[in-house]
């Protein structure tokens, strides 16, 4: 149907042969009525009706407490029957919703025909460009899952071939399963913490996966499993990690060649607002996800200084083990350790350096003001019930006063004392937590945890407006000596700058990576089993080139000495 019905004109008739609609109810076709102004219409003697009949249940369903289990209630049969989702679950009796909703989809998935499918769950910050690169071949077609219907639809209106599908993703795992079966290849950019989950149903379903994650210890246990089953898994294929990989093993393996020896390697990147939009305590804007960058502040982190191994505590050590850095000296930058940079000695092949060092870059005064947030407890990961949905509203200097454990009815003088002499009594750092508004009484956003909460709040605060945008750095320092004996200080820059109102420059150095590597398994170019990271010259000379092509350009320099 091309347009409703009318009460006035109630039925209109459709002749399929010659896809005509005419008014007349006569002649060929199919009698149609679809008046969308129905609800309004109802005769007066049916509302009656209706009220009536609902009437006895009124009190029951008023008096009823939403946030207990439907088997707790004491509810009577009708008006348990009628309750259709309960505690985000549909009841037993509407299950049967679920599976109609899969053969639909499932319906859906099937006419995309003899195409490549690939399923990109997560539409955060960093998808648009793999959407974008994957949908350039006119034989794939994406489904892209996320949390929000709002995200997916708005993706998939913006990229051809492209289906949208909302579903959280940790909470549906049967579901997952049944879609990643139908999908050829699978690119995960949810928050780092799911891929493992993500990782086994594709190891389960024989489906090759993408990630621009760190392989962490439980993506590593995977290994086997990933191997036995024959399914790619490729992770760290970002930007860092991911392109800082392929910079250095471009370099290492040409220093191999030579038969030169790879004595140091440090390298350090980071995502930063422009210089022109750094204008706030923490001189910093959310390009990824917020809470990944607010947790990596409290890792621990290791690396090899002139042959010794120095390590740093978890907790936000880290942010006091800060340096100036000079490596691009119209900038002001910091770096501080990122990780544990010992463990990619042996896959990178350079065991006898005596220096091995990743690291992350931030405008100077990220670190002090962030080591506020952390002293006042605000970087912690632990479950908060406190800022569960359904527990009362609280503000942000209540939050505080129970993180210092002192009364809320403390008088804002003195929670403001106390803060400052928490935070060793530096002005600038009181200043940045009062800029953010966490000594003031705007609520606390719902989640389940303080950094949680945090993230979001900042989110709001940190966020690049129309017409700003970020810019990504990395320079990696290598020393190489020579058989000659002359040793070679090479440095390699990527400096990249997000579009106006376009793609973020980490979106673009993240996404197009990614996305190179999901089309190279895909194709089949990259057909490892098991875990995979690009470490290989098979795989790392496209991708390093492939991506010259999307805008992103790295120079070198080398200097000699004996
Ligand atoms: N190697 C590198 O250089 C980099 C790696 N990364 C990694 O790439 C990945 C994507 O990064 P980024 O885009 O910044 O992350 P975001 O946090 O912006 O996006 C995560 C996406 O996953 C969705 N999501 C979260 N949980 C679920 C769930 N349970 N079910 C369905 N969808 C869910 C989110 O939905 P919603 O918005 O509704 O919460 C959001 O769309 C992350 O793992 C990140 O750590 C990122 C940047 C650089
Ligand atoms: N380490 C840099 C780049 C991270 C990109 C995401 N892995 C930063 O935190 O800004
Ligand atoms: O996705 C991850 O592994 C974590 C995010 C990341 O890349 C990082 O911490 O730099």
């Amino acid at each position: 149907m091309t347009e409703c019905t009318t009460i006035d004109m109630p039925f209109c008739m459709y002749d399929a042969d010659q896809h005509i609609i005419h008014d007349s109810v006569e002649g060929n076709g199919i009698l149609m009525c679809s008046i969308d102004n129905l609800p309004a219409q109802l005769p007066i003697e049916a509302t009656e009706y209706f009220g009536d009949m609902l009437f006895p249940y009124i009190e029951e369903m008023l008096m009823s407490d939403a946030t207990k289990p439907l088997d707790k209630e004491n509810f009577s049969p009708v008006v348990r029957d009628a309750v259709i989702a309960s505690n985000s679950s549909l009841t037993p009796k509407y299950k049967y919703i679920q599976k109609l909703r899969e053969s639909r989809e499932y319906a859906q998935l099937m006419t995309m025909g003899a195409k490549k499918r690939i399923l990109v769950l997560g539409s955060g910050y960093v998808s648009g460009p793999v959407i974008s690169y994957l949908t350039r071949d006119p034989n794939v077609e994406i489904t892209a899952v996320s949390m929000i219907k709002d995200q997916v639809d708005h993706l998939a209106k913006k990229y051809n071939n492209t289906t949208p599908l909302a579903m959280d993703v940790l909470k549906s795992e049967e579901k997952l399963s049944s879609i990643v079966k139908k999908h050829d290849l699978v690119v995960s950019l949810l928050p780092y913490s799911a891929h493992p989950i993500v990782a086994r149903k594709c190891i389960k379903e024989k489906v090759n996966l993408v990630t621009a994650s760190y392989l962490t210890p439980s993506m590593k246990e995977l290994q086997q499993s990933a191997e036995d089953s024959g399914t790619t898994i490729v992770g760290e294929m970002g930007l860092d990690p991911g392109l800082d990989h392929m910079l250095a093993m471009e370099c290492f393996d040409k220093a191999k060649d030579v038969g030169a020896t790879v004595e140091s390697y440090i390298s350090f990147c980071g995502g930063l607002p422009a210089p022109e939009y750094s204008d706030n305590p923490l001189r910093y804007k959310f390009s990824w996800s917020p809470l990944g960058v607010l947790l990596n502040t409290i890792q621990p982190a290791t690396y090899l200084k002139n042959g010794e191994v120095v390590n740093i505590a978890a907790g936000g050590s880290l942010l006091e083990s800060v340096t100036i850095m000079d490596c691009f000296p119209g900038l002001n930058l910091e770096g501080f350790p990122n990780r544990d940079s010992t463990k990619y000695a042996e896959p990178y092949g350079i065991q006898s350096a005596h220096t091995l060092m990743r690291g992350t870059l931030r405008y100077k005064g990220f670190a002090k003001a962030m080591s506020g947030f952390v002293k006042l407890g605000l970087i912690n990961a632990d479950p908060c019930p406190l800022l569960a949905v359904n527990a009362p509203a609280v503000s942000w200097r209540e939050l505080i006063c129970h993180l210092l454990k002192v009364p809320s009815s403390t008088s804002a003088g003195h929670i403001k004392e106390i803060v400052y002499d928490k935070i060793g009594r530096d002005d600038s750092n009181l200043e940045a937590i009062e800029w953010f508004g966490l000594l003031g009484e705007e609520p606390v956003p719902v989640a389940e945890s303080v950094v949680g909460a945090l993230a979001k709040h900042l989110e709001m605060m940190l966020s690049f407006g129309p017409g700003e945008r970020d810019m990504i750095v990395m320079r990696n320092d290598i020393g190489i000596r020579h058989p000659s004996g002359h040793l070679e200080a090479k440095n390699i820059s990527l400096v990249v700058y997000g579009d106006v109102n376009g793609y973020s420059a980490m979106a673009k150095t993240v996404g197009y990576p990614t996305a190179i590597a999901a089309k190279m398994v895909l194709d089949g170019e990259i057909d490892g089993k098991g875990l995979v990271i690009p470490l290989t010259k098979n795989i790392y000379g496209p991708i390093l080139e492939r991506v010259k092509k999307e805008g992103i350009f790295y120079n070198s320099k080398s200097t000699f000495s004996l």
